[in-house]
């Protein structure tokens, strides 16, 4: 059978997060199963012989271990229990994916209170790049022992959008047990159809969404838009597609979308831009020499210790700092890896010594690059 989308191609993409939902790894219900998961891996190793990254975000630990608790009624669906079989069946989830891969796989379980606090924030996104740059494949999933059910248990479309942006991905991939967007959930109205781009998610596309379409899928359709919605608000587009169909999977290989696309509202950098530019500093300047301002400009580098001169004001890791050159001037403005105190340790030093002078270390950069906005009509060195 043909998928109800038709295939369109893709914007150029590096770095992903893929969600992939109960849906399809539990979709036999009886637990984790490779039926659907091999395909996925398959997909996830030729996006990497590619030289493309991926952040998978997977479900999966509640179906696993209720499958691994015999006695535990169908019917325990409870916050506690849940929680207790999403802890018994986690390791599953990641064993399940080890299978397919040389490559190492590491384990990240996040709440959505962890991305909401700036400085977890930034050690969980400090730990994903580190990650990738060790070319290990992050397996992330809601830390369901610890979420509070005012959180909602098992969201993790939405875990998914916020990793996205927290990663800088370039796209958000959420596979299903379903081609796509339809104007109606299909399983219920025989005459929805499907919707192949979404430019805006206006009220009609929200009200188009309805609730989980199997016993383990949890947040249904509503989830998924609502998380394109954040991945669009962050510059980030998300592909939605059935992640069941072999078929499918080998098109988005070849950058060929069978399936719903979200627009991003305006370009990823142009977003970033506009919250560094506009984000509430607190008077802190970082003043840098010549070099500094070179690299800054020019190469698009990252600010390193030795291109510190000074530092003015107080200000904590994760603030956002003027920075300036020798003449006061403010050339850019940059999330901070370092509070001012830190900084004024490392001043003029090289980024290996971070640790030796400070006992600890964030990372080399005082400012990544990533964090880094330079403003225009700034002057050049
Ligand atoms: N408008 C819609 N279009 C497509 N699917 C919909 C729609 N409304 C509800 N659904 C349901 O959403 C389900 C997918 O969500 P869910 O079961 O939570 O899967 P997952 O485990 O992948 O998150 C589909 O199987 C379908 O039944
Ligand atoms: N964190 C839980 C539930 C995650 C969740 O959102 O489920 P799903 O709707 O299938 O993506 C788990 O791993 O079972």
């Amino acid at each position: 059978m043909r998928p109800a989308h038709s295939p369109h191609g893709l914007p150029p993409w590096r770095r992903a997060v893929l969600k992939v939902g109960s849906s399809l790894l539990a979709a036999d219900g009886a637990g984790l199963s490779t039926r659907y998961a091999l395909g996925i891996a398959e997909f996830i190793a030729a996006a990497h012989r590619a030289g493309r990254e991926i952040v998978l975000v997977s479900s999966g630990a509640v179906a696993a271990g209720r499958a691994l608790v015999r006695s535990q009624p169908e019917t325990a669906h409870g916050l506690a229990a849940r929680q207790a079989l999403a802890a018994i069946g986690q390791t599953s989830v990641v064993a399940l994916w080890q299978r397919f891969f040389d490559r190492p796989v590491a384990q990240v379980l996040l709440t959505h209170d962890d991305l909401r606090n700036r400085r977890r924030y930034l050690n969980a996104r400090a730990t994903l790049r580190e990650l990738l740059g060790l070319g290990a494949l992050p397996v992330v999933n809601e830390n369901d022992t610890v979420a509070v059910d005012e959180l909602k248990l098992g969201d993790n479309d939405n875990l998914a959008a916020i990793v996205a942006a927290l990663v800088d991905a370039d796209v958000l991939m959420i596979a299903t047990d379903i081609d796509g967007l339809f104007t109606a959930n299909p399983r219920t109205h025989s005459d929805a159809v499907p919707v192949e781009d979404v430019p805006v998610i206006t009220p009609a596309v929200i009200a188009m969404a309805g609730g989980a379409g199997s016993t383990v899928g949890t947040g249904g359709m509503a989830t998924k838009v609502e998380a394109a919605g954040k991945a669009a608000a962050a510059g980030i587009p998300t592909l939605l597609f059935n992640g069941t169909r072999a078929d499918v999977l080998r098109d988005l290989s070849v950058d060929r979308l069978c399936g719903t696309r979200f627009r991003a509202e305006g370009g990823r950098l142009h977003a970033r831009k506009y919250w560094l530019r506009h984000t509430p500093g607190n008077g802190g300047r970082i003043c840098v020499d010549a070099g500094a301002v070179r690299a800054l400009h020019g190469a698009g580098a990252s600010l390193l210790p030795s291109g510190v001169v000074a530092v003015d004001g107080d200000f904590a890791r994760g603030d956002v700092a003027d920075i300036v050159d020798a003449e006061g001037r403010t050339i850019a403005r940059g999330l901070c890896q370092y509070g001012a105190v830190e900084i004024r340790r490392v001043a003029g030093r090289k980024s290996r010594e971070i640790e030796a002078l400070l006992g600890y270390s964030y990372g080399e950069t005082i400012v990544h690059r990533d964090d880094l906005v330079v403003l225009e009509g700034a002057v050049s060195a």
